[in-house]
This record gives C-alpha cells, structure tokens and sequence, in this order.
C-alpha cells in the first residue's frame, strides 16, 4: 500500500486536480490520498491556509467578514465548477467556512488553529466528492475518526506515539481510496491543533508509518530534490537518492520541499520517501531511504540555508571551570520557554543559537537581565540576522579537505563566516552566516562542491 501526499501546488485548481486523479487511477496501490489547502495558482495568488489566517484575524477584530469569507469559498466553488459537481456537493464545505465565524473556541490559539485547518479538511471533502464523481470509490476521513491524536500545542503540535494503533486500525483493510486532510490533528479533548506550517507532509509520513506502507510519495511542483534552492542558485542538479539522515538535515536548514519533521515517522518507520511531480509523474524524483550507493566522487549531497536566527554571545572567562555553567544558561532559557538549534562554544566563549521568531523585544528585555544578574558575563551581545548554510552529505565528516575546501569557497565568494559548527552531526557542517551575505556564500559552496565535482578529498578517515 501506498500514501500519496498532494501539497498546495498540484491542488490549486481543477487543471491540477484531474492530474492528481489521473495519478490515483494508474496506481491501484495508492490506497491512502493526503491532501493540502489549495495552493498558489499563479506566483501572485495567495494560499487558502493564508487566505484563512486573514479569514480568522478579521472575526476576531469584530470587521466585515463578507469580502474574505466569499474569496474563500469561491476557491472551493471554482474547483467543484471545473468538474460538474452538483451543489450538494459543496454545499457542506461552504456550510464549514461559513460556520467557523460563529463557532467558540476556548482560545484565540484554538480558534486561529481550526480556522487554517479548515483549508484542508474542505479540500478532502470536496477531493473525495471529485474522486467518486469520477468513478474511483473515495471517502473523506476526519483526524478524529481515524485517531491521528496530537500534543496540545495548537499551532505546532506533535503526534502521540499512542495514536499509531488506532491510526493502523482504522486505515488498513478499507475498500475505497481514503482521503485525509493534511497538516492538522485533534488533541485528547478534540480540539483541533496544527502541525508548523507546511505540515501535511507530516500527516501524510505518519499514516505511511501507521499502515506500514511500502512508499510515502509526496507529490510537489518541482521533478526533484534539487542539490540547492531553486530560488537561490539557477537550475541546479537535481539528486536522485538521499538517505533520510541527509534529508531530515537538509529541510531543516531550508530545503522547504519536505516538512523536516515529516522524516521522523518515515525513520522510525523505515519508509522509503519518493518526492515527485505532479505534472511530470513519469519522472523518477528523488528517493530518500535508509541507505543509498554511495558515489566517493559526490562528498556534498546537497546545500541549504534558512534565515530567521540570532545568537546569544556570551564571553565569561574561566567558563571552562565553572561547575553547571551551561546548565544555569539553558535554565534560564528554559524559563522563558526559549529552544535553542546550536551551541558552539570556546574556552572562554558560548554563543547559543535560537531561532529568532521566539523572541519579542520584552523577551530579549528579559534574557539581558537575567544573564546580567545571574551569569554577570564579561562580555554579552545579541547578535540577529543569522542565516544558517549547510553543507550536507554522507562520510563528510571522513572525507579529509571538505572543510579547507568549503571554508576556501565561501571565502572566494568574499564572505565571512561568523559561526561553525563542525563534528557535532558525522554528515553535515554548519556555517552561521550573516543573511546579506548567505546566497553568495550557497552560490559558492554550490559552484566548489556540485558543479564541479569531483573536488579534491586528499583521504578518507575513520574512528
Ligand atoms: N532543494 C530544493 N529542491 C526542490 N525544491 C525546493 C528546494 N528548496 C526549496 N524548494 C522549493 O520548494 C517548493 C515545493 O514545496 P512547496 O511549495 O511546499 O510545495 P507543495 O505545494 O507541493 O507542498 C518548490 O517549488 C521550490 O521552490
Ligand atoms: N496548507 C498548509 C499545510 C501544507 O502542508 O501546505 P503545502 O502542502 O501547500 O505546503 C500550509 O500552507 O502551511
């Protein structure tokens, strides 16, 4: 069995759609259909999850719901158009978004979370209604039937390992395709929380574990993993096989095609994870598994960079000495209900690594005086604009002269590098990077490690 996980992009439209059902037909094993909000129809359009944030913010400011209620659903409408379907077909989705302004919820976090779950859970009725109107035998699951049972945390939930049971249960031995909503779950008193943003690749890689599935195909707009961002570098590579370890690095530091939590389930599963296109399903993607064939001329896999980090510097002499120096630290952070992402560190020096959405200038406020009073650091700075750029790939930890030549590379692209983070994970190196200078510096990695290859490694070494 199968899952197959449609993103926003290849539900946009009617056009897009008849493709995803042309997809569905010529696999009898694509048993379990994950579906998104519709996405962007064209680079200027805006997503029906973004579509329904502005949706909630406008009942909540007590404003004319009228204009943003009737753009959303005409999205669904156009769709249901495209295929003939009768109106009793959409009658039930305009019903829930119409619905959602008058409903209570036991908090703003709640409301805001049903409100951009409800993207989804309409596209996988209206989906399933396409699909049997199309003569494939379809049925729109809810979460909540199925079991996918979540954290309470509204806007950032995780899935309850208890949950697999139930969800294993309930999806295997059906008849029809089934046609779940992506990105969001219920918590254990039914309230709807959502995964982080670009969540459905979460759902969709935790019913490929539940059920066990052979393939987690995860269906986008692009023919494959590329070796760079698109966006960042001209027509990169594209990669044919990565191993989940290379993944779950890369889409943490940016490679946004694939949700960096979806890998989870998949590793503990030993799911194999196919990203392919929509619009040229022939194509082969990219397959992430447990292991691939290793090539000793490709040291780098990939390149990524995400922005949106600060470090927190701190320069105590005799840190080394102190007993639980770190701990007082992270204490504090704690307190404040900071994450951190990296801490490298000197003899005398630590800078933490947080991402800077956590931070508000009170917050900021409150860490400067907490690491005055209890800390008293000889020097103390916050340091924003980090971008993270990652270098990525299998035994580059062994491979003698990737880090002369990365380091040489960045530099020839005239940057400086702030931050390393080296030996911590055995396949990848971090560079903190000021932002202003991190496509340069992913330009340069791309042109020393990709285009060029194969680089000079002078060994291979081992523990
Ligand atoms: N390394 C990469 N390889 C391929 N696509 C990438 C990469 N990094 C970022 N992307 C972007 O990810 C996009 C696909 O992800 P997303 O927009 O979330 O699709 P979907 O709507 O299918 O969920 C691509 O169109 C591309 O712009
Ligand atoms: N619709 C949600 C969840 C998601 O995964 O969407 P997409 O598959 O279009 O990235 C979002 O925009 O975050």
């Amino acid at each position: 069995m199968k899952v197959a996980k449609f993103g926003g992009s290849s539900l946009a439209n009617g056009a897009q759609i008849q493709k995803v059902i042309d997809i569905i037909k010529s696999d009898s094993n694509r048993r379990i259909v994950v579906v998104s909000a519709p996405g962007k129809r064209k680079d200027t359009d805006t997503k029906v999850t973004d579509l329904l944030i502005k949706y909630c913010n406008t009942v909540s400011q007590g404003e004319d719901i009228t204009g943003i209620q009737n753009k959303i659903i005409k999205r669904y409408q156009a769709i249901a158009g495209h295929f003939g379907l009768p109106d009793t077909a959409l009658e039930p989705i305009v019903e829930g978004i119409t619905k959602l302004a008058t409903q209570v919820f036991p908090s703003r976090a709640y409301q805001m979370a049903a409100f951009k779950a409800a993207g989804e859970n309409n596209n996988a009725k209206l989906i399933a209604a396409i699909f049997n109107h199309q003569q494939i035998p379809a049925e729109y699951l809810d979460p909540k039937t199925i079991g996918l049972t979540v954290t309470d945390v509204p806007d950032d939930a995780q899935i309850l390992p208890s949950s697999y049971e139930k969800l294993a249960q309930t999806l295997t031995q059906r008849t029809k395709v089934a046609v779940v909503p992506g990105f969001f779950g219920y918590n254990t008193s039914g309230e709807v929380c959502t995964f982080s943003r670009g969540g459905s690749d979460v759902t969709g890689a935790i019913l490929a574990r539940a059920v066990a599935a052979t393939e987690y195909e995860n269906f986008t707009d692009v023919d494959a993993i590329y070796a760079a961002n698109p966006n960042i570098v001209p027509n990169p590579k594209k990669i044919t096989n990565l191993t989940f370890r290379e993944m779950r690095e890369l889409s943490y530091a940016g490679f946004s095609v694939f949700h960096d939590e979806a890998l989870i389930p998949a590793i503990e599963g030993k799911i194999p994870v196919v990203v392919k296109n929509t619009n040229h399903p022939s194509l082969p993607g990219t397959l992430i598994s447990e292991h691939k064939k290793i090539n000793h001329d490709d040291v780098v896999a990939g390149i990524a960079s995400d922005s949106g980090f600060t470090g927190i510097y701190i320069r105590k002499y005799l840190m080394n000495k102190q007993v639980g120096f770190t701990l007082k630290l992270l204490e504090i952070l704690a307190k404040l209900n900071i994450s951190y992402e990296h801490m490298p560190s000197g003899i005398d020096d630590l800078t933490i690594i947080i991402r800077s959405n956590q931070l508000t200038p009170e917050l900021e406020t409150q860490i400067r005086a907490e690491i005055e009073s209890e800390i008293h650091p000889d020097d103390f700075q916050i340091q924003h604009n980090y971008t993270m750029v990652m270098i990525v790939g299998e035994g580059i930890q062994d491979r003698v002269g990737t880090m002369a030549a990365a380091t040489a590379s960045i530099a020839q692209a005239g940057v400086s590098i702030v931050m390393v983070n080296h030996g911590a994970s055995p396949v990848s190196i971090t560079f903190g990077i000021r932002t202003a200078d991190a496509d340069a510096a992913v330009q340069g990695l791309y042109d020393t490690f990709i285009a060029h290859q194969p680089i000079e490694i002078f060994a291979e070494k081992t523990f």
